[in-house]
């Protein structure tokens, strides 16, 4: 297929046949690609005629045909979460076709189908991407990495501006990103991540708009669980400089068509695994430069630090080969977690809870590591 189609370039997925014909914007065959190639059907529409009733039906057939070409795709590349490809369906009768969410993730996933059609009606892609061709160059996140893992002898932080989590519920109650962003980076940060992610993490598009517009000089990474270019142009445009694509969401053309949108726009990718499985298909991805491994299941909550550590054991050659940076996210609360994963290999930490929790946010970015960080 890949090669009856050629290299992934900002084309149709190669998904499924109907996308593959279909001259339709590439945006919407990054969310649903066989979906996108018919009118999605509005069940809830005008119902007045026996007629438009067996209409809705054969269309809400063929939407079903379409959310399962895709998803049997992502389960053949062992991605376990399903999308619905019916964005303006409501979650009611999303629920009524496919059963209830099997995990939190899917959950997410499925509202932010339905939560990225209605950013795109409201800011139509068009204007999204004008807007991020006007935004100002980015910065080098990779780069800020990279520097003050050299500076520091300490792996680099990514300092996370997170309110909530579902599974930890509120972590700090009075919550200002700006405030809590600054402090990060008089602290040392080399980075900073923005969860953006407003039903489910208490974040939004407009906190990492006030941290870049707070003149906070830090590259920033838009955490947000993208499926959809428009994300990747939206986020551009309102100041992020890297974004995060998690492989347990995103089959290997996703994968690829996004590194590509990255790439143009001068954005850098923070490719996300957590499994075995996600981190060899990501290893065969070409350009990606910079792989977090998250040690906590976004499936089951569970964190393990060790995930890091054994993932590196089998990988760490191939990763150091192509030049490769890791990132060890999740669960890092002392110097001693920091060195635990500093030994299996990582160069950067991404690390909200515990910094976040405490009282003064930029303080303790000193007791996580043992020692201040330098600029
Ligand atoms: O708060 P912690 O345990 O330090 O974790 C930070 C970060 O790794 C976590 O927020 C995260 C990692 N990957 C994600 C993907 C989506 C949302 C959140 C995340």
């Amino acid at each position: 297929m890949e090669a009856l189609l050629g290299s992934p370039k900002l084309r149709a997925s190669p998904l499924s046949p109907a996308a593959a014909r279909s001259p339709l914007p590439s945006r919407v065959r990054a969310i649903a690609p066989a979906a996108a190639s018919r009118p999605r059907p509005l069940r809830s529409g005008p119902k007045s005629t026996v007629q438009a009733l067996a209409r809705d039906e054969m269309l809400n057939a063929a939407a079903l045909e379409d959310a399962k070409a895709v998803n049997d795709a992502a389960a053949s590349q062992g991605i376990r979460i399903r999308r619905h490809c019916r964005p303006t369906a409501s979650m009611k009768e999303v629920e009524e076709e496919m059963g209830a969410p099997r995990n939190i993730l899917e959950k997410i996933i499925w509202d932010k189908e339905i939560e990225v059609a209605q950013g795109l009606a409201r800011n139509p892609l068009k204007e999204v991407i004008e807007s991020a061709g006007k935004a100002p160059p980015t910065r080098d996140f990779y780069g800020a990495l990279a520097a003050a893992y050299k500076r520091n002898g300490v792996p680099a932080l990514i300092a996370e501006v997170k309110k909530a989590s579902p599974s930890r519920g509120v972590l700090r109650e009075n919550f200002d990103p700006v405030e809590i962003a600054r402090a990060y980076e008089k602290h040392g940060a080399a980075c900073l991540s923005i969860l953006t992610d407003e039903k489910y993490f208490q974040g939004s598009f407009e906190n990492l708009q006030k941290v870049r517009k707070a003149e906070v000089k830090c590259p920033l990474l838009c955490k947000e669980f993208v499926i959809d270019e428009w994300q990747i142009y939206y986020a551009r445009s309102i100041g992020a400089d890297a974004v995060l694509l998690i492989a347990a969401v995103l089959t290997d053309h996703d994968l690829k068509y996004f590194l590509q949108i990255c790439n143009k726009l001068g954005l850098t990718a923070l490719v996300e695994v957590h499994d075995e499985r996600e981190m060899e298909r990501v290893l065969k991805i070409d350009g990606v430069q910079l792989i977090g491994i998250n040690n906590r299941s976004l499936e089951t909550f569970i964190v393990d630090t060790s995930n890091t550590k054994t993932l590196l054991e089998k990988h760490g050659d191939a990763i150091r080969e192509k030049g490769i940076l890791v990132v060890g996210e999740s669960g890092l609360f002392n110097p001693d977690d920091v060195a635990y994963v500093q030994n299996a290999g990582v160069s950067a930490v991404l690390v909200g809870e515990s910094l976040v929790k405490q009282e003064d946010p930029g303080r303790a970015i000193a007791g996580l590591f043992g020692k201040e960080l330098l600029h």
